[in-house]
């Protein structure tokens, strides 16, 4: 009898297939979120692993691609041979079923006739999703247990070519067993909204129009294209970062309350308030790409995105955006919420800031400033809740200090694991909660299609904004055009910024 979810628990072997097992995702982060799962005995036991792609590689190949990127200390090299030991890789190609049934093979003989379920992990380009799918499915199935597809984005370009891919998914899986990995869903402080909000009576009581002014969600990385912008030129940072990783954190924001931690619960709220935001309009953005910086110390920072040889000439692809959406609810009618991504910029930083509304009915001569939640996704993992105080020792000034939750100085021994060992444990588990459900999917792609079809088919131009800068002046005035308000006064002791 074939298992379904629900009736394959007991003694049963586990089988882990990485499609893509050469490539750029498998090495820098699937085999070696494999391995610290195995080394911490995170996995369901008896387990083995299996690569397949198009190179001709051994297990010790791939042991030597990844090597790099595996944390291994010196007393672990026994486990480490261990994990390589119970990997096993099968060459094939993609579109072709032959290599698939070899598969199968080579799992039923590593699974040695036992009861087994299966993971099938695709770290491959979009392009080979489909062939890849039926394959898994006419050829690789497990009978005995159950099987999990784990899918990484980009789910489609757009609206209709997402559906057409969940349409075709749907023909092959259950939901159930589909993984669309986000991996912002996996990062500590992104897991950590539902408590902030849930757990704590006094920031859900004012979470809110009532009290809060705006919401300002930042993703920044530090570097270009480096020479490899062939892929990225075909999406651009709104399919790359906006309408993915920060709708998916905007959605655990502003979402109500759901009526339990159960997954399916978690996402019919984030489901309820992505439809209550409207398309996105060119009034409601701030598109730029970076140039190179004469200055900049390395290639990669002298050169503008336009140099990078991989990607088409005159390109209008943007690199940074800013969006201001809107929820039209009882709870967040008039809020901004502005997501803002862009590459090539100052720093790497990812946050969420809460600004709250100006206190009314100022007693202290205008120098009160607005407080500000402040959760910080990375680098380093913080909270922080900005508020006014009166200036220690004898005067009645005010200044604004911080209730600071740093975890690094909190919770000095605590590990905090990578998204994907927290992602790949969920799929092993059998828990979709931080997995994207495919009506959350359709709802992110009906905000953004029309204005990503707007910019492709009018080639609406970026605005050109240094590498290493803070990106396009114009994205400020739009933050201040929608009620976040950026003071410079707030100091943060040993902060290079402020010192
Ligand atoms: N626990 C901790 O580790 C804590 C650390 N700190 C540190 O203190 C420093 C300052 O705190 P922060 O909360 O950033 O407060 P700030 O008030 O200095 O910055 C607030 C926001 O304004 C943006 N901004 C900067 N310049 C401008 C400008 N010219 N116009 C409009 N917006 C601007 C900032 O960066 P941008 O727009 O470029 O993204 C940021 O999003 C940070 O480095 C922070 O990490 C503070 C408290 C606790
Ligand atoms: O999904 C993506 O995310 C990375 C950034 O991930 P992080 O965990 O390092 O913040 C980004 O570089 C990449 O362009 C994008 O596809």
């Amino acid at each position: 009898m074939a298992c379904d979810e629900t009736n394959c628990d007991g003694q049963i072997s586990h089988t882990f297939v990485i499609f893509g097992a050469s490539g750029d995702l498998s090495r820098k982060k699937i085999y070696p979120t494999l391995w610290l799962l195995y080394r911490d005995d995170l996995l369901a036991k008896p387990i083995k692993f299996c690569g397949y792609a198009r190179s001709k590689l051994t297990v010790e190949n791939i042991e030597g691609n990844c090597r790099q990127y595996m944390k291994v200390q010196p007393n672990e090299e026994t486990k480490y041979e261990e994990f390589w030991a119970l990997n096993d890789y099968v060459i094939g190609s993609y579109d072709n079923s032959s290599g698939f049934e070899l598969l199968n093979r080579q799992l039923t003989l590593m699974e040695n006739k036992n009861r087994a379920n299966r993971i099938f992990y695709l770290a491959l380009p979009p392009s080979v999703f489909e062939d890849v799918t039926v394959n898994i499915k006419q050829n690789c199935m497990s009978a005995s247990g159950w099987n999990r597809v784990i899918i990484e984005k980009p789910f489609g370009r757009d609206a209709a070519s997402s559906q057409a891919l969940s349409d075709h998914l749907a023909k092959l899986f259950h939901e159930k067993q589909i993984y669309r990995i986000d991996h912002y869903l996996g990062k500590e402080m992104v897991q950590n909204l539902m408590t902030i909000r849930f757990g704590n009576k006094i920031l859900n009581t004012t979470w809110n129009r009532d009290n809060i002014a705006s919401v300002l969600i930042t993703f920044k990385e530090p570097f270009g294209t480096q020479g490899r912008g062939g892929y990225f030129d075909a999406f651009g940072i709104i399919r790359d970062v906006m309408q993915n990783h920060l709708l998916q954190i905007l959605s655990l924001v502003a979402m109500e309350k759901p009526v339990s931690c159960l997954p399916d619960d978690i996402r019919d709220e984030k489901v309820k308030v992505l439809k209550c935001i409207k398309t996105l309009t060119l009034d409601d953005m701030v598109l730029g790409q970076y140039v190179g910086n004469p200055d900049g110390t390395t290639d990669d920072a002298r050169n503008g995105y336009l140099d990078d040889p991989t990607v088409k000439n005159g390109s209008i692809t943007p690199t940074y955006a800013l969006g201001v959406l809107k929820i039209n609810n009882e709870r967040w009618q008039g809020v901004s919420f502005i997501l803002r991504c862009g590459k090539a910029l100052n720093e790497r930083k990812a946050e969420v800031r809460i600004q709250y509304q100006d206190v009314p009915g100022d007693i202290f001569e205008g120098s009160t400033k607005r407080n500000e939640l402040v959760i910080r996704v990375q680098p380093g993992e913080a909270m922080y809740l900005k508020v006014m105080t009166k200036s220690p020792g004898i005067t009645f000034d005010i200044e604004e200090t911080e209730l600071d939750l740093t975890y690094a100085h909190r919770y000095k021994d605590s590990y905090l694991p990578d998204a994907y060992e927290r992602l790949i444990l969920d799929v092993f588990s059998g828990s979709q909660m931080h997995f994207v459900r495919s009506d959350e999917l359709r709802e992110a792609w009906r905000i953004f299609t029309p204005i990503l079809h707007k910019i492709e088919q009018e080639r609406i131009q970026p605005i050109t904004y240094q590498y290493g800068s803070r990106g396009p002046k114009q994205a400020d005035v739009k933050c201040e055009q929608n009620n976040f308000k950026y003071s410079g006064s707030y100091k943060w002791p040993g902060s290079k910024k402020n010192s």
